[in-house]
């Protein structure tokens, strides 16, 4: 039988990867690692990639696995998800892997200016009703350019039309250099080996018929970022009074 979720804090409390500090604990404990988490944690100098929302872990893990020369961390407030991906990364002895347990809207107190190269957002909440919430919305980007690389590279993979559809305004209102956008990725050809790595979400979107999107775009320091002022479609499967429950069963 698998563990029950005090099973898995009691675990998640003594992973030596594993760093917890929700608003309540992150107001009162300074947090050492901002700034060095080269030197005092991953011991290299190798890019560092962040995963905001990441869940379980799957993008975390996955390409911790296929680029040992560059360091990830997931970061979610679910503690029991994460469990899932701190403990495989644990037992398979990564040393390019960690997790950080806190609330993204404070992600800038735990990494210092351009400390991270890349960000991946797998799968986030749309937050159809307040864009202040959404975690592609000029209000996050300002506090990613805080830590963020100059031109460092945002990846979006969605289910959510209304999600790709506002960032593709944000994008464009701003003027940010877009990579590489597909509405439908599995049928695009560009579903390479990276962009196959499959969530715990993403794979129930699948099963409903959904298709996957992906943008990947640049976020330089420079400008001014202007939040668009769009109507944009609802998603109808996702009911947008209780948006923070999507249409899917959830897990804890
Ligand atoms: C829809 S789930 C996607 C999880 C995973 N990336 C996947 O694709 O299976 C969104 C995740 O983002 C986390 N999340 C959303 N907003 C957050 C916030 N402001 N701070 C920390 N975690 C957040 C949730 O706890 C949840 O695990």
């Amino acid at each position: 039988m698998g563990k029950n979720k005090l099973e898995k804090f009691a675990d998640m409390a003594g992973y030596p990867h594993v760093f917890e500090y929700p608003y309540s604990v992150a107001d009162n404990v300074p947090f050492g690692m901002r700034g060095n988490w080269h030197e005092r944690f991953f011991k290299n100098d190798h890019p560092i990639v962040l995963e905001l929302g990441c869940g379980r872990g799957e993008y975390t893990v996955g390409l911790g696995r296929m680029f040992p020369g560059k360091n990830f961390i997931g970061v979610d407030i679910k503690g029991a998800r994460m469990w899932t991906g701190a403990t495989e990364s644990l037992e398979a002895g990564m040393t390019n892997v960690a997790f950080l347990r806190t609330n993204i809207e404070i992600i800038d107190r735990f990494f210092a200016p351009g400390e991270v190269s890349e960000i991946w957002l797998t799968f986030s909440d749309p937050q159809m009703k307040k864009a202040t919430k959404r975690l592609t919305s000029t209000y996050f980007m300002e506090r990613y350019r805080k830590f963020l690389v100059d031109n460092g590279i945002v990846h979006l993979k969605t289910d959510s039309n209304f999600m790709f559809t506002y960032t593709r305004y944000m994008i464009e209102k701003n003027g940010l250099p877009v990579r590489v956008m597909t509405e439908d990725l599995y049928h695009s050809g560009m579903a390479d080996d990276i962009l196959s790595i499959k969530t715990y979400y993403e794979q129930q979107w699948l099963d409903r018929g959904l298709n996957i999107k992906y943008i990947k775009f640049c976020l330089p320091q420079a400008s001014e970022l202007q939040e668009p002022d769009v109507e944009i479609e609802l998603d109808e499967y996702r009911s947008y009074n209780r948006s923070k429950r999507s249409g899917l069963q959830t897990s804890k």
